[in-house]
């Protein structure tokens, strides 16, 4: 699939932006571009989970939902949505959720990741390289723990046992969430993945603070610890890497409302629609209907235009040209080149 084709557009690469998404053919203004399905991987944060749909991520103003699963610890709006998850999830699935859940709640507690991340530098790629080095080599004390039918002896389980305390020690179940979300889409199926994910663009210094890349492997070490056997083989540090280095420059906010509102419920990547470059004078509209989004002609889009959306949310749009290309670069690491930043730039 990757990237995406179709009769309104074809990707194709753009200088000093990557790829980007190129008209095939006037476009009137209201057509619907791209219908992007459902996110690979997504969390909803802690803060968010028992009142927001676990399939279609419908948010009733806080209020409760009416199906509430307490032993995945998911909330649905209604039968159907509640079945689609199950259905999406699969046996497999559902399993590691119910683990999941169940050591969340004989922990009683977990953070919520954004608001924990901490100050400071970005981890880069060296720091990152001995952190995930540091976890494999106690993941594979765990596994042998896991595996092994013979009982362990007394040194070795000694050594998980402090294993086990130290990342006992500190849990964010919105990492441990968005984690298991990408393994099991990439444990379902290996060739989507590879054909869907592993194409994004990937950022190399993924997590924002030392706090996040420790989080990251404490919680990798976590899911090795409690999900079932038949997923151990897949919990790698490559695969929980690909995960967050996938959706830095991908992700979409999953918001409650118009993409400008002030619930910001969690993020997901939604492979197809990663194409789409950014402008600050965007000619598509975005807009999440459930469980998908939907971009549409914003206006007249001519033959050859690269069709464009914003990064930018609400009132960040009305930036002058510095405050803008400092708010991009901040969150996402590029120079914009845009037609408008050409226009606006000084000199
Ligand atoms: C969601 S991806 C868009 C597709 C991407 N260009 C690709 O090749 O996969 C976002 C990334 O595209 C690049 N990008 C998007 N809009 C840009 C712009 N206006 N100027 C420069 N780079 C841009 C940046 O590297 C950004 O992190």
């Amino acid at each position: 699939m990757s990237p995406p084709e179709s009769g309104w557009f074809e990707v194709r690469d753009i200088p000093n932006a990557g790829r980007g998404v190129i008209a095939r053919c006037d476009v009137p203004a209201g057509t619907l571009m791209l219908q992007s399905g459902p996110p690979a991987f997504h969390v909803v944060f802690k803060l968010y989970g028992k009142e927001t749909c676990a399939y279609c991520f419908h948010w009733d103003r806080g209020r409760t939902l009416p199906i509430r699963d307490h032993t995945t610890a998911k909330v649905f709006c209604s039968e159907s949505c509640r079945a689609g998850w199950a259905q999406e999830q699969g046996k497999a699935g559902v399993d590691a959720w119910l683990c999941l859940a169940d050591f969340l709640r004989a922990r009683g507690r977990g953070t919520n990741a954004d608001e924990e991340m901490g100050d400071g530098a970005r981890p880069q790629p060296g720091e990152i390289e001995t952190a995930w080095q540091e976890a494999d080599r106690q993941a594979k004390i765990l596994r042998v723990s896991r595996e092994s039918k013979t009982p362990q002896s007394k040194l070795d389980r000694k050594a998980t046992l402090a294993i086990m305390r130290k990342i006992g020690e500190a849990i964010d179940s919105d990492v441990l969430s968005y984690l298991l979300c990408g393994l099991l889409y990439r444990y379902k199926d290996p060739t989507r993945w590879a054909d869907e994910v592993l194409s994004l663009a990937m950022d190399d210094e993924p997590y924002k603070t030392q706090k996040d890349l420790e989080s990251n492997c404490n919680s990798y070490l976590q899911l090795v610890s409690v999900l079932p056997l038949e997923l151990l083989p897949l919990i790698t540090p490559e695969l929980c890497r690909t995960i967050v280095r996938a959706d830095n420059h991908n992700a979409f906010g999953i918001r409650s409302g118009g993409e400008d509102s002030e619930e910001y419920m969690g993020y997901g990547v939604y492979p197809s629609a990663s194409y789409f470059n950014h402008s600050c004078a965007p000619n598509l509209k975005k807009q999440r209907v459930g469980r998908q989004w939907q971009f549409t002609a914003g206006l007249d889009i001519s033959l050859g235009d690269q069709c464009c959306i914003s990064y930018l949310g609400g009132d960040e749009r009305d930036m002058n040209f510095e405050d803008r290309q400092r708010r991009l670069k901040e969150a996402w690491g590029f120079d914009c080149g845009c037609g408008r930043c050409t226009d606006e730039r000084p000199g």
